[in-house]
């Protein structure tokens, strides 16, 4: 009786939540119920889950088995396992019918493979995975915890319903490499027997072109059906290719019907990449997709700090900040200009410090404050807001422009080099003190108010991309 009330509980917040968060936390939980009905337990694959779960959502679950229920409610519990009863949570309205096994024979599930033997390509890149990227290597922030979390999920419990396949997409060099090799890696650590396979989609298309040209395209799709995990990078150069495309739904759906795990990465969210065909951006909504975002500042920090521990340098908190705050379009770049500094320390045998970064990174630095000017700041406010670019330098204080014109003082303080004083002199010759509490003030709003967050983001974006 409680697991049908369960499952009432599941069509509701199906119903109630994002899809996103639905599949992450609540599909994946399973429910055991107690002999005599008074107990029931969810459990969650891991302590992440319970935590979030017991955080974000318990309250609303015991409120809708209130809703459900007239009888008296089953004492609810929540841990980390498994329970002996699985449930299998009905998907409802799957975007598209999945093919069975009778509908076509590329579907079919293959027999375990001989190891290929001029499947040359694929055979090289069976776990090739690079073994540095890891999730102790990785470094969680506001921007990434989502997905971090979803790969961590993948991890622990591959292939479990919701989470296959796993995409991770966002701009480049944020992390989706390293956080599908780090799947990879924590699977094979797990389970060292297991067959993971990472590979580019380039690689892919050109060991289908070479399986096609040598007459062993039998293989090779038995190779890539057999495997245990398939980690595929950069789907976006799918793009407007058709048999590629073919062959790759159909391993996609062999692979999903056999419970293998599918990781894949793309560079932007695949309903907006042109050349995919309909129904693979279909497939690839089926399981779990999670953008990465451009890391904060202190996330960027934080970045700094590890690759900077990893390289056995002592990168000071000062010097940490000062990089992190030039260089913010991505995790690849800040890498590079670390790997300048470094270069530049032992070059010199210095130590770190401000004036040596400025040196190791000044053309880096010059084409920023090139780029990024206050007045380029003041315009790009003033358009957003929808105010005039006078309006920051004039003496009104009424909140529809005193607000922007702060927001303007503290992009001015984080993208420039420019002084307070200097800061202060462009908006309408103020005092420092205006803009150190202009700074303090918006720092405090970014926390409080996500609307201002949101505005703060888009700015940055606009004048840093
Ligand atoms: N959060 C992070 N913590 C530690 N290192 C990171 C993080 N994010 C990215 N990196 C590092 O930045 C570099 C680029 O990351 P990665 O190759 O995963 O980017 P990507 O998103 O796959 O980019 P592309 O689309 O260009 O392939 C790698 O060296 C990776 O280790």
């Amino acid at each position: 009786m409680s697991k049908t009330l369960w499952n009432r509980c599941l069509t509701r917040l199906e119903d109630e939540l994002p899809s996103q968060q639905f599949n992450m936390w609540i599909r994946p939980l399973q429910v055991s119920v107690s002999a005599d009905g008074a107990e029931m337990t969810l459990f969650a694959p891991n302590r992440f889950v319970v935590d979030w779960v017991r955080d974000k959502y318990m309250e609303r679950i015991g409120e809708v088995m209130g809703e459900m229920e007239q009888g008296p409610l089953p004492q609810l519990r929540l841990e980390v396992g498994s329970s002996r009863v699985t449930e299998i949570i009905p998907k409802r309205q799957a975007p598209e019918p999945r093919p069975t096994t009778a509908q076509t024979a590329e579907t079919r599930p293959a027999p375990p493979p001989a190891p290929p033997s001029d499947v040359g390509l694929a055979a090289k890149h069976r776990s090739n995975l690079n073994t540095g990227f890891t999730f102790p290597t990785f470094v969680e922030g506001k921007s990434n915890r989502m997905a971090c979390a979803a790969a961590q999920q993948v991890a622990e419990n591959p292939a479990s319903h919701g989470y296959n396949p796993l995409l991770l997409y966002g701009g480049v060099g944020l992390g989706k490499t390293h956080l599908m090799h780090a799947v990879g890696n924590e699977l094979l650590r797990r389970n060292p027997n297991a067959k993971v396979v990472y590979l580019h989609s380039e690689r892919f298309v050109a060991d289908m072109i070479s399986a096609l040209r040598n007459k062993t395209i039998n293989e090779f799709k038995r190779f890539y059906r057999s495997v245990d995990a398939l980690l595929i990078d950069d789907i976006q150069f799918f793009a407007g290719k058709e048999q590629s495309q073919e062959e790759f739904f159909h391993t996609f759906n062999a692979l999903l019907e056999n419970g293998q795990q599918i990781i894949l990465t793309c560079d932007k969210f695949p309903k907006e990449v042109d050349g995919l065909e309909e129904r693979l951006k279909s497939r690839f909504g089926w399981g779990l997709s999670q953008p990465l975002e451009p890391p904060e500042l202190e996330t960027r920090v934080a970045i700094l700090k590890k690759k900077a521990e990893e390289a056995r340098i002592e990168l000071p908190n000062d010097a940490a900040f000062f990089i992190a705050q030039r260089i913010r379009s991505n995790v690849r770049e800040l890498e590079g200009a670390l790997r300048r500094v470094i270069a530049h320390v032992r070059f010199t045998g210095a130590q770190i410090d401000i004036g040596l970064i400025k040196e190791a990174l000044k053309d880096l630095i010059a084409l920023q404050a090139r780029q990024i000017s206050i007045d380029n700041i003041q315009r790009t406010v003033a358009e957003y807001y929808k105010i005039k670019i006078p309006d920051l330098h004039s003496p009104r204080r009424t909140r529809s422009v005193a607000r922007p014109r702060q927001v303007a003082m503290a992009l001015s303080k984080e993208l420039t080099s420019h002084s307070l004083p200097e800061i202060g002199a462009s908006f309408g010759g103020r005092d420092h003190t205006t803009v150190l509490h202009a700074c303090r003030k918006v720092n405090e709003l970014r926390e409080t108010s996500p609307e201002i967050e949101e505005d703060y983001q888009n700015l940055l974006r606009t004048l840093t991309s």
